[in-house]
C-alpha cells in the first residue's frame, strides 16, 4: 500500500512505552509528512532509540497509536512494514569479511550475513552500484569490511537502508565516532538525498547540533520521554527551548545553515 499524498508517514497519537516496570515514554504525539526530513534531540535517556524503535516497526507501544506509512502498529504484519523503512543503526553488525558490495546487497534480504540460497537479480546489482556510485563508494566495491573507515561503514550502511527505495529512512546517531572529515562527507551524502530521492522521508537521532543537515526541516526536542518541542527546525531550535530539553543553559546559533550549541556560562 502506498500513502496517501497528505497522509502522515509516521504518527504517534499518545504513545506509552513501559519495560521492567518502566514508563519509558509516558505519552508521545507528534506527525511527520511525507518529504519531511526530521531530527530528534534530547538528554542520555531521554528515549530517543525507543522512538526509533517504534518507527521502526521494531516494537508494539504499550498503549496509544503508531501509524507507519498508512498502517497502524498492531493491525499489520511488522515485517512487510520493515521493508518499507530504511534503518541505518550504527551498531550493525557484520561479522563475515563481506565487500561493501554485498553488505548493500542484504538490505534486500533484510539480513546482517549474505542469505544462504540466495542471490541477487542483475537489476538489485545494478542498484546497489548505483548508489555506491552517489555515496562516493563506487572505487571501494569489493573492499572488505574489516578494511573499511568508519565513514566508510557509514556511507555503506546507508547505501544498504536505500537499496529497497524504501519511504521512510530512521538514523540512529550515524555520525558517532567519525572523525570532522569523516562527519562533514557524511552529512554531504544526506543533503544530496532529498535531489535523488524526492519522495523520501526521514528521521535522525543525534546527540550534537552540529550534526544536523543543512536539508533537515524540522526537529523533536526529547525531554523524559516527552516531546517538549516539535515543528519546523527554525522554531524549534532556539536558545530557550534546547536548554529547557536538556535542562542546562545552552546557547544555539544557526549560521550559514548549520547548527551549532554551546554553553552559557555565567
Ligand atoms: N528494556 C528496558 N528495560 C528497562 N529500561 C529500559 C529498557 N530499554 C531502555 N530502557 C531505559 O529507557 C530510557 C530510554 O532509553 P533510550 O535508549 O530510548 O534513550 P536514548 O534517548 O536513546 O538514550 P541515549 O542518548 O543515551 O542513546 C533509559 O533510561 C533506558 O535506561
Amino acid at each position: 500500500m502506498t500513502t496517501a499524498p497528505d497522509a502522515p508517514v509516521l504518527s504517534f497519537e499518545d504513545v506509552t512505552f513501559q519495560r521492567s516496570g518502566k514508563l519509558i515514554l509516558p505519552g508521545v504525539t507528534f506527525a511527520i509528512g511525507r518529504g519531511e526530513h526530521w531530527v530528534m534531540l534530547g538528554a542520555n535517556g531521554a528515549g530517543k532509540s525507543t522512538i526509533l524503535g517504534l518507527a521502526g516497526g521494531n516494537a508494539h507501544p504499550t498503549s496509544g497509536a503508531v501509524g507507519i506509512l498508512g498502517d497502524q502498529v498492531g493491525r499489520v504484519e511488522l515485517r512487510a512494514l520493515r521493508e518499507r523503512i530504511g534503518h541505518v543503526d550504527p551498531r550493525h553488525l557484520v561479522r563475515s569479511p563481506l565487500t561493501i558490495e554485498e553488505v548493500v546487497l542484504t538490505g534486500f534480504t533484510g539480513t546482517a550475513e549474505k542469505m544462504m540460497r540466495w542471490a541477487p537479480e542483475p537489476s538489485q546489482v545494478d542498484r546497489a552500484r548505483e548508489l555506491m556510485d552517489t555515496l562516493g563508494l563506487g572505487a571501494k566495491r569489493e573492499s572488505t569490511w574489516p578494511t573499511l573507515s568508519q565513514g566508510e561503514r557509514g556511507r555503506a550502511l546507508i547505501a544498504r537502508a536505500l537499496v529497497t527505495d524504501p519511504e521512510l529512512l530512521l538514523l540512529d546517531e550515524p555520525t558517532t565516532g567519525l572523525d570532522v572529515a569523516a562527519r562533514e562527507q557524511l552529512m554531504e551524502t544526506f543533503e544530496v538525498l532529498p535531489g535523488t530521492h524526492p519522495g523520501l522521508t526521514s528521521l535522525l537521532v543525534t546527540h550534537h547540533l552540529e550534526e544536523i543537515p543543512t536539508t533537515v526541516t524540522h526537529a523533536l526536542l526529547l525531554r523524559d520521554g516527552v516531546p517538549s518541542a516539535h515543528g519546523p527546525i527554525r522554531d524549534v531550535l532556539t536558545t530557550e527551548a534546547v536548554s529547557a530539553a536538556f535542562d542546562h543553559p545552552i546557547a544555539v546559533r544557526h549560521e550559514d545553515g548549520r547548527w551549532s550549541a554551546r554553553s552559557i556560562r555565567r
